[in-house]
């Protein structure tokens, strides 16, 4: 059976806003309190989304959140009516207010992690949204980001969901922005590759299987690894996934020190192909040679020097938070955000990598401004799941983009979006009503059901 690579890009919500929430992240860090436009930042997305249908890729779309989270806030103690709790959250706690109304799920890579079915023990695909516990923001994602993902996968027969990992910082999960899946075809067993930050059990306990580092007792000293070892073996474990097919590395900690909060702002990879910076990964070499072994010795790498392009090149243009793509007519595409093309380094290492003999044929510009503000370049907005024709057939058709849902949404957005947002906004209670009369028809029109709390009382 053909099997295909999906791409499902989270819609930009009507919240998306820049509150400076991610310590580690440093367009976040450095943008906060900026003005946003969601309006812009969905139209962005929806481009992208459209460019890849058009080139024949099967494209799908991930429903935002409802923001502002009056349930989270009700839980940390804000009272009366909705506009009591947002007035009240304003005053005393503006940070968490807004914390509880960012538009983070648009950035899908890390929704969940995904094993196609010829990966896993019982044929089935396999979902686990990440718990992304290190934020809590992003905390309060995961059981939305479930109903979703089950709503948009929902034949049992072909896909298995499980609830996030428990929350707590030993099993920090961060889902796919730290997890490869390499392969020859996509129909075909693969190679899973999870990418950690940390050991959260320290190294008295035994080195695990398929790990490179003897001791990984090394952590970054300034920002956070998100992500622990332990959190990825659990989600190996839970997808039934082989052994014999898994690889684990560590992030190199000077590179989390230097702004790299997940491993797709430094590396990529896509069927036999890794795309990856120099220093992306401790014990490089060890890494590189395990996943050539783990993929029967037909594996390319194609390693970015640092003399070519810095650590802090590659943070400022993710270049690596580039989409890898094979597409229908044989050649293999690069998806790059426009920073790439204004940082002259970057941009001199690019043109020479395609017209030489590397197996990146092409490249594709988009303008994701508003997304990469806040640290979200193409590869964040999109979470994979390779299918096979069965499983394509299977997943709701309501949410796969097409000539027609993109004039849909366009349509939606601008209709329900505002042009620009600041902190002051937030607390607008006419931002809840405008988010929630948006969703409620956006549930309709992707056919997800009641996916959101206001739509569940
Ligand atoms: N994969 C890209 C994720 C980017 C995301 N940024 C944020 O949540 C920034 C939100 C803000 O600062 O308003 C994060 O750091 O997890």
């Amino acid at each position: 059976m053909k099997a295909f690579e999906a791409n499902f890009d989270g819609l930009v919500g009507p919240t998306h806003n820049y509150s400076g929430l991610s310590f580690g992240n440093v367009a976040s860090q450095s943008n906060g309190a900026h003005a946003s436009n969601p309006k812009l930042a969905a139209l962005q997305g929806l481009q992208k989304m459209k460019a890849l249908h058009d080139m024949g890729m099967v494209q799908g779309v991930l429903a935002p959140q409802e923001r502002p989270d009056l349930f989270t806030l009700r839980r940390l103690g804000f009272t009366g009516s909705d506009a009591d709790v947002l007035a009240q959250a304003a005053k005393e706690a503006p940070r968490i207010l807004a914390a509880c109304c960012s538009a983070s799920s648009m950035w899908t890579a890390n929704a969940a992690t995904v094993s196609p079915s010829a990966d896993t023990s019982d044929g089935k695909v396999h979902f686990t949204p990440a718990n992304l516990t290190n934020k809590f923001h992003r905390s309060i994602e995961h059981e939305t980001t479930g109903r979703i993902l089950q709503a948009t996968f929902a034949d049992q027969n072909y896909f298995a969901h499980h609830p996030a990992l428990p929350g707590v910082e030993h099993f920090g999960d961060e889902g796919a922005a730290n997890h490869t899946r390499f392969c020859h075809g996509y129909g075909e067993q693969g190679v899973e590759f999870f990418v950690f930050g940390r050991s959260a059990f320290g190294s008295r306990y035994p080195e695990p299987k398929n790990c490179p580092e003897p001791k990984i007792c090394l952590e970054p000293k300034k920002y956070p690894a998100r992500h622990t070892l332990e959190a990825s073996q659990a989600v190996a474990r839970l997808h039934g996934l082989s052994d014999r097919h898994v690889v684990y590395a560590q992030q190199h900690p000077d590179v989390i020190d230097a702004g790299v909060f997940h491993n797709d702002v430094i590396a990529v990879g896509n069927r036999d192909t890794l795309f990856c910076h120099e220093q992306a990964f401790l014990n490089q070499a060890a890494v590189k040679q395990q996943l050539t072994e783990a993929m029967g010795g037909h594996f390319n790498i194609i390693e970015v020097p640092a003399n070519h392009v810095s650590v802090e090149d590659a943070v400022q243009s993710y270049l690596f938070n580039s989409q890898l793509l094979s597409l229908p007519n044989g050649r293999t595409l690069l998806v790059i955000p426009e920073e790439c093309k204004s940082n002259e380094r970057v941009w001199s290492y690019l043109s020479e990598l395609v017209n030489g003999s590397s197996p990146i044929d092409e490249l594709k510009v988009f303008d994701l401004k508003q997304s990469m503000s806040n640290g979200g370049g193409p590869a964040c907005l999109r979470l994979r799941v390779a299918m096979n024709e069965a499983e394509l057939a299977a997943f709701n058709p309501a949410t796969r983009m097409s000539d027609k849902l993109f004039t849909t949404l366009n349509d939606w957005v601008e209709r329900h979006y505002r042009d620009r947002i600041v902190d002051a906004d937030l607390a607008d209670p006419q931002l809840l009503i405008e988010s929630r009369t948006a969703l409620d028809e956006l549930t309709q029109i992707l056919q997800l059901g009641s996916v959101y709390p206001f739509q569940r009382v």
